[in-house]
C-alpha cells in the first residue's frame, strides 16, 4: 500500500449534476468515490439511498466507497450491491451484532469497512479487526461536511496503525473523513492513514486536479 488514495466525498458535490461531478473528479485523479448515506436517524441529516447510487455509475469506473451512516445497515446491503457499490462501511455505534454484519458484506462479495466515531475506541475492534478490509476513522463527528478536524484523532491513527502492523494486518486500509484538506492531509499519513477522504476541499476548489495531487502529496 504505497500510493495515498484519495476519496473524494459526493456529499460536496452539485447533486443537481451528481454524474458529471463524478465523472470530473475521476478525470482529475480520484482514485475512489466517497459515497455517504444518511438517515436522519443515525446523524441528523439525511441525503439519499441505493436508487441515486445506481443512477451514477454509469458515469465512473472508480470503486464505490460507500459510508453508511444509518441504524440497522444490513436492510440496505442488497440494494447497494444491485446500484454497484464495491465497498460498504457500516458504523460500529449503529451495529449491535457487528461480527454478523462484517460477515454479511463480505459474504456479498464487497470490500468490508468499519468506522468509528471520534469519541469511539479502538478496542471495540480487538474481536473483528482480523475480519476487515479497511477501518475508517472520523476526524469529525458523522453528519455534515465543512466540519474541522479534531485533531485528537491522530493518536488513534498512530495507535491503529501500530494494532495492524503487530497483527500483520498490513493490507488493511485505514481511511479517514472529515476536514481533510492541504493542512490535515500530511498529519493523518504521517499518523498512518493511507485513504484521504476529502468533501469540502475538493469540490470547493477552483482546481481540482491540485487538490488531489496536493491532498496525495
Ligand atoms: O461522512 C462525512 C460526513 O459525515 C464525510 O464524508 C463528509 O462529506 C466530509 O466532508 P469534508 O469534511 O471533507 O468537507
Ligand atoms: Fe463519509
Amino acid at each position: 500500500m504505497n500510493k495515498t488514495i484519495i476519496a473524494p466525498s459526493i456529499l460536496s458535490a452539485d447533486f443537481a449534476r451528481l454524474g458529471e461531478d463524478v465523472r470530473d473528479v475521476e478525470a482529475r485523479g480520484a482514485d475512489w468515490i466517497h459515497i455517504d448515506i444518511m438517515d436522519g436517524q443515525f446523524v441528523p441529516n439525511l441525503t439519499f439511498g441505493p436508487p441515486v447510487v445506481a443512477a451514477v455509475r454509469s458515469y465512473t469506473k472508480l470503486p464505490f466507497d460507500v459510508h453508511l451512516m444509518v441504524n440497522t445497515p444490513e436492510r440496505l446491503f442488497e440494494d447497494l450491491v444491485k446500484a454497484g457499490a464495491d465497498r460498504i462501511t457500516v458504523h460500529a455505534e449503529a451495529c449491535t451484532h457487528l461480527h454478523r454484519t462484517v460477515q454479511a458484506i463480505r459474504g456479498l462479495g464487497l470490500k468490508a469497512g468499519v468506522a468509528l466515531n471520534p469519541h469511539t475506541p479502538l478496542s471495540v475492534l480487538d474481536y473483528v479487526l482480523d475480519d476487515l478490509d479497511l477501518v475508517l476513522i472520523m476526524t469529525v463527528n458523522p453528519g455534515f461536511g465543512g466540519q474541522s478536524f479534531i485533531s485528537a484523532m491522530l493518536s488513534k491513527i498512530k495507535a491503529l496503525r501500530e494494532e495492524l502492523n503487530r497483527r500483520g494486518l498490513t493490507d488493511v486500509h485505514i481511511e479517514v473523513d472529515g476536514g481533510i484538506n492541504a493542512e490535515t492531509a500530511g498529519l493523518v499519513t504521517e499518523a498512518g492513514a493511507n485513504a484521504l477522504v476529502a468533501g469540502s476541499y475538493i469540490f470547493g476548489h477552483k482546481d481540482r486536479s491540485l487538490a488531489i495531487s496536493t491532498l496525495r502529496s
